[in-house]
């Protein structure tokens, strides 16, 4: 049953997770970046960036544009925050960051604007070449159906698009029109015209597809759809890859490493979301969520 292959690969996701000891330093279980947040939207990187702390990772930078790095770091202190995508030399600042970077999430909350698209764009290329895991969500998802070479054949890059960008995206690289009626086979098909790069696309059921194989999660949440889920789910990605990347001997022959911290992403996710739910119903926002993020993972990947 696919219930019985979501417990499966749940237990494969807790060996990948980093022991508690006290012999670490801060930083060795993951310093995430999230490339994101300008005028009209500050919500999503904090959602990102504080998720992928709550996860588990060790340090959380934000790069957004000079007017949303204010609002975001009085969102919370625990968030290091740069204000520099929309500044003339940006790709150098954000570049002498990198090499101390374990992933990077790059879209939530990044808007449309030409210039910072650009510059998320080289951002992306210099990861590449740094061999970073890459998390793509949101307007970063917008870039790629523009211009999908900029991803293209990256083993390490995992997309997590939405319907609406799924379509998008697909449309895009196949010329032409999806037919939802087989979304299994159309995540298969974009994640194969995409160089094997890992698609997640989500839903009721989170389809996850290396261009081999696809993975459901089939976890229950609840019908509560407010805005930021999405953003919960990237950022939480972005700790899991590098754990799963990072991860001697690898995890599973038979699953990839990206396949991996994608499932455990999606499971994380609708698990908070129930939870919250359980407490708030209808009022149920994504901090309530994130507010969960502790227990969910206790349950799903610590008992
Ligand atoms: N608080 C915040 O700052 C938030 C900002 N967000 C940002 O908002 C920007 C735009 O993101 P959007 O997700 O709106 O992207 P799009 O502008 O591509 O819009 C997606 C649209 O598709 C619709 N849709 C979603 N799933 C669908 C489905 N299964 N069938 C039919 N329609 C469906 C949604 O209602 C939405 O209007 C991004 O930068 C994103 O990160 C969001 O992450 C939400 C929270
Ligand atoms: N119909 C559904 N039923 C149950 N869970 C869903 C459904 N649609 C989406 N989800 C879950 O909600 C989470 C976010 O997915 P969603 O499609 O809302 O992303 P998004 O549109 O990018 O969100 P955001 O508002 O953060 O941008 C995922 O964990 C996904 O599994
Ligand atoms: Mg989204």
């Amino acid at each position: 049953t696919s219930l019985g292959m979501d417990e499966e690969t749940l237990s494969l996701v807790r060996t990948i997770v980093p022991a508690l000891t006290s012999k670490k330093h801060k930083g060795q279980d993951g310093r995430i970046g999230i490339i994101g947040g300008c005028q009209e939207y500050t919500g999503a990187p904090y959602f990102a960036a504080i998720s992928a702390l709550k996860v588990g990772a060790d340090l959380s930078h934000v790069f957004c544009t000079r007017e949303a790095a204010v609002v975001i770091k009085s969102y919370s202190p625990e968030l290091i925050v740069h204000p520099v995508l929309d500044s003339p030399n940006a790709l150098e600042e954000i570049d002498k960051w990198l090499p101390r970077l374990h992933s990077l999430v790059v879209g939530p909350g990044l808007g449309r604007d030409e210039g910072l698209l650009r510059t998320a764009k080289e951002v992306i290329e210099k990861s590449k070449a740094r061999d970073i895991p890459i998390i793509i969500d949101a307007d970063g998802l917008w870039l790629v159906a523009q211009q999908p070479s900029v991803i293209q054949g990256y083993q390490k890059a995992i997309l997590t698009p939405n319907f609406m960008e799924f379509t998008r995206l697909y449309e895009a690289l196949h010329q032409e029109p999806l037919d939802g009626s087989d979304r299994g086979r159309s995540v298969l098909q974009l994640s194969g015209a995409l160089g094997n790069v890992t698609v997640l696309l989500k839903g009721e059921q989170d389809l996850i597809s290396d261009g081999r194989r696809v993975l459901t999660c089939s976890l229950r949440g609840s019908g509560r759809r407010c805005g930021g889920q999405g953003d919960l789910l990237s950022g939480s990605l972005g700790a899991l890859a590098h754990w799963a990347f990072s991860a001697t001997p690898p995890p599973s022959r038979s699953v990839s490493p990206a396949l991996l911290a994608a499932f455990g992403a999606c499971a994380l996710t609708k698990q908070c979301n129930s939870q919250a739910f359980q407490t708030h119903g209808r009022a149920t926002t994504t901090s309530d969520m994130i507010q969960e993020i502790g227990p969910a993972f206790k349950k799903l990947f610590e008992s």
